[in-house]
């Protein structure tokens, strides 16, 4: 398809999700699966994930009443309108203003210059009739900073911009179809009006005179709706990891390479080790993000029911862990992605293969919600401060509390002593936490030796991000680990994620060895016997793993490849696909007259064949 026929292509498909979630009725979780079947990036996101939930997160109950039926119906759409094209990461460097003007009880949204231009926001080019703009408030001459506002950006009679409004589709991104079915756009405002009760207003207010009313709660609630979404991506990782897993696993069980004896068929590629030291870990992970997704769930549905009690006490946390999940799943599952792609050799470059689009559609997780190294710096300036408060008499909790065995695991040494102790979950567990704690108080003791914290933070930016990772990967481990004592149905189940789990873990510790050698968590013979059990567990997964990865459940049509067809019909198939490509309509190509004629017949005469 061409872009506009892919992104009207896309409104069809949206609008007929939407017509099918009101006639049969559809509930909240059946709306969720058919958005994942309808498997494109569309404005409908946007409006549901970031619109929706900024009305509700931040405005008053009389906002929420007067907004939300008209965005529940649909008859507004919305974006959520936040970046511009000087500013992604630094929120608070925004730049459009929104002055209020005491005289007609009017924001005046403006963009001053070029890179305060919106830049970006998905839904924003085309579609959206309406959008939450973050903007800087200005009262009375004075700047309080970035707040939200609820703009209406078209006419609703013909979807014209308003007068003062200059919108439009900031261009073609990353791939072939992928993330271009999304009219990601551009706006400025010239000195556009909007009525003063259009500013989210639960968090802090401006009057009817002019005054600014800060909120008595933290400001950071403002920026809600991203921890909101950056929860769901953490899910979707697992979502998008098993999808090139299952095309991945299912052919290498297929392909066949080497090792024919007496004229026998050849050995499956699934069985080199080298095969299984690749894929096998990235099995592991799509079930590991799983698992944390869900816990995450729970964490934030728990921080969202204690800031209605006026409890913030946790927000920190939720927002390190959603930032921190969310940077580590999407960049080792972009990783993972191109992984099963060469893992399927020359076939996986194929675009029948399926991976090239979602490695395409995919890959800007590691960018939208927040830069992946801008988020684990978040993380890392949270555990910087939980380490300062270690023994101020305040127990570090959650996902920190392993900090407050400080004395134990500074100077603990692992039990390990056989392989097989590697399959001990406290003793694992045990490993990652000293990793993760020696890499952040290593950190912490050197931010001490420069005077100027600050400083010293942008030196050690490096370091820092290592260290946030490190505690991530502890908490998939251990959500892991939880996971397992809970229950599972079935014996035979628990073991199939038992092992997962152990390859999970030990193969972080062999991708991160310096860190657990450097950090003396382990000796270097214990790292020998990690990869010994590991190379034990490849060989318990082998004969599961296409079962494992049946067990997604996802259909023929759902995975759009060729190679993870689940009848294993590879060859055949292909050979279809191959003669549906448009240069195979006719034998002779165009351009052969053109081009290929004249070019063999000069060489014909002047060799005088
Ligand atoms: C084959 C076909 C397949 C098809 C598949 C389809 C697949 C489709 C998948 C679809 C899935 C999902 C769809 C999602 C759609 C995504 C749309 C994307 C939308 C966006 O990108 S919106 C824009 C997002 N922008 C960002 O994330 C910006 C990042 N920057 C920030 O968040 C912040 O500015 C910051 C960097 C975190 C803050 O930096 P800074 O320290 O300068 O900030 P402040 O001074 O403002 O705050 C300091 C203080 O506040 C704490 N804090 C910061 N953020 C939060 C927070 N969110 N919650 C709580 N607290 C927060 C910070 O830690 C500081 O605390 P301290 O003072 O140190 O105690
Ligand atoms: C597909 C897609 C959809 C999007 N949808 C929306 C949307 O709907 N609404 C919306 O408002 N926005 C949207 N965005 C914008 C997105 O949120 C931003 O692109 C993102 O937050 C990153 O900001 P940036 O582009 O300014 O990156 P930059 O901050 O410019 O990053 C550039 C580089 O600088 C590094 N860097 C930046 N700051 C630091 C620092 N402090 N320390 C160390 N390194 C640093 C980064 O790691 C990165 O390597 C979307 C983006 C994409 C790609």
């Amino acid at each position: 398809m061409t872009r506009k026929e892919l992104f009207k292509n896309t409104l069809r498909k949206s609008v007929h999700a939407w017509k099918l979630i009101n006639e049969l009725p559809l509930s909240d979780d059946e709306s969720l699966m058919l958005r994942h079947f309808m498997d494109q990036p569309g404005f409908l996101d946007l409006h549901w994930r970031m619109f929706v939930p900024a009305i509700k997160g931040q405005g008053t109950e009389e906002q929420k009443q007067k907004w939300l039926p008209l965005a529940n119906k649909m008859q507004i759409i919305g974006c959520y309108a936040q970046t511009e094209l000087g500013h992604g990461s630094n929120v608070q460097g925004l730049e459009t203003t929104a002055t209020f003007d005491p005289q007609t009880d009017q924001f005046i949204l403006h963009s001053p210059t070029q890179t305060s231009s919106k830049w970006w926001p998905g839904g924003l080019g085309k579609v959206s009739t309406h959008a939450v703009i973050y903007a800087r408030l200005i009262t009375d001459g004075k700047d309080h900073g970035v707040h939200g506002f609820i703009v209406q950006l078209r006419n609703m009679d013909d979807h014209s911009p308003l007068p003062g409004i200059t919108i439009g589709d900031i261009g073609v991104k990353f791939g072939n179809g992928a993330y271009n079915s999304m009219d990601n756009g551009f706006l400025m405002f010239d000195k556009f009006c909007i009525p003063r009760d259009q500013m989210l207003m639960r968090l802090s207010k401006v009057t009817r005179e002019g005054k600014y009313v800060p909120s008595d709660v933290p400001r950071q609630l403002m920026y809600g709706t991203m921890v909101s979404v950056r929860q769901t991506i953490v899910s979707n990782a697992s979502i998008a990891m098993a999808r090139a897993v299952c095309i991945a696993t299912r052919y290498s069980a297929v392909r066949r390479q080497f090792g024919s004896q007496n004229g026998g068929i050849e050995t499956q590629v699934i069985d080199y080790k080298t095969q299984q030291n690749r894929l096998f870990p990235l099995l592991a992970s799509a079930y590991a993000f799983r698992f944390v997704g869900e816990w995450l769930k729970w964490l934030y549905t728990d921080v969202t029911q204690r800031l209605e009690a006026s409890d913030f006490a946790t927000l920190p946390e939720a927002h390190a862990c959603t930032a921190g999940l969310k940077s580590m799943t999407t960049s080792a599952t972009s990783d993972g992605i191109e992984e099963c792609r060469k893992l399927c050799g020359g076939h996986g470059y194929l675009w029948c293969s399926g991976l090239p689009e979602l490695f395409a559609v995919y890959v800007p997780a590691c960018t939208y919600e927040g830069d992946n190294v801008v988020l684990q710096l978040q993380v890392a300036r949270f555990l910087m401060k939980t380490v300062s408060q270690l023994g101020s008499g305040k127990a570090p909790a959650g996902t920190t509390a392993y900090m407050g065995r400080a004395k134990h695991l500074l100077q603990c040494r692992s039990s390990i002593r056989k392989a097989e102790d590697w399959l001990n979950p406290a003793m694992v567990l045990e490993t990652f936490e000293a990793r993760a704690l020696r890499m952040a108080v290593s950190c912490a003791n050197n931010l001490s030796k420069f005077e100027n914290q600050e400083q010293g933070f942008s030196e050690l930016l490096a370091d820092l991000v290592e260290a946030a990772i490190a505690h991530c990967q502890l908490i998939v481990v251990s959500k892991f680990i939880v996971k397992l004592e809970g229950e599972i149905k079935g014996k035979g189940v628990k073991n199939q994620l038992k092992n997962l789990c152990y390859i999970y873990a030990l193969h972080l510790i062999h991708k991160h060895l310096g860190d657990f050698l450097s950090t003396n968590s382990i000796t270097s013979e214990q790292a020998s016997l990690a990869n010994h059990q590991l190379r034990s567990l490849y060989t318990q997964v082998r004969p599961n793993a296409v079962a494992l990865v049946d067990a997604f459940d996802y259909t023929d049509h759902y995975l759009g490849s060729v190679l993870g067809r689940y009848d294993g019909n590879v060859y055949p198939k292909l050979f279809e696909e191959a003669l549906k490509d448009p240069l195979n309509d006719t034998v002779v190509p165009d351009g052969y007259h053109e081009y290929i004629r004249p070019l063999i017949k000069q060489h014909l005469r002047s060799a005088r064949l």
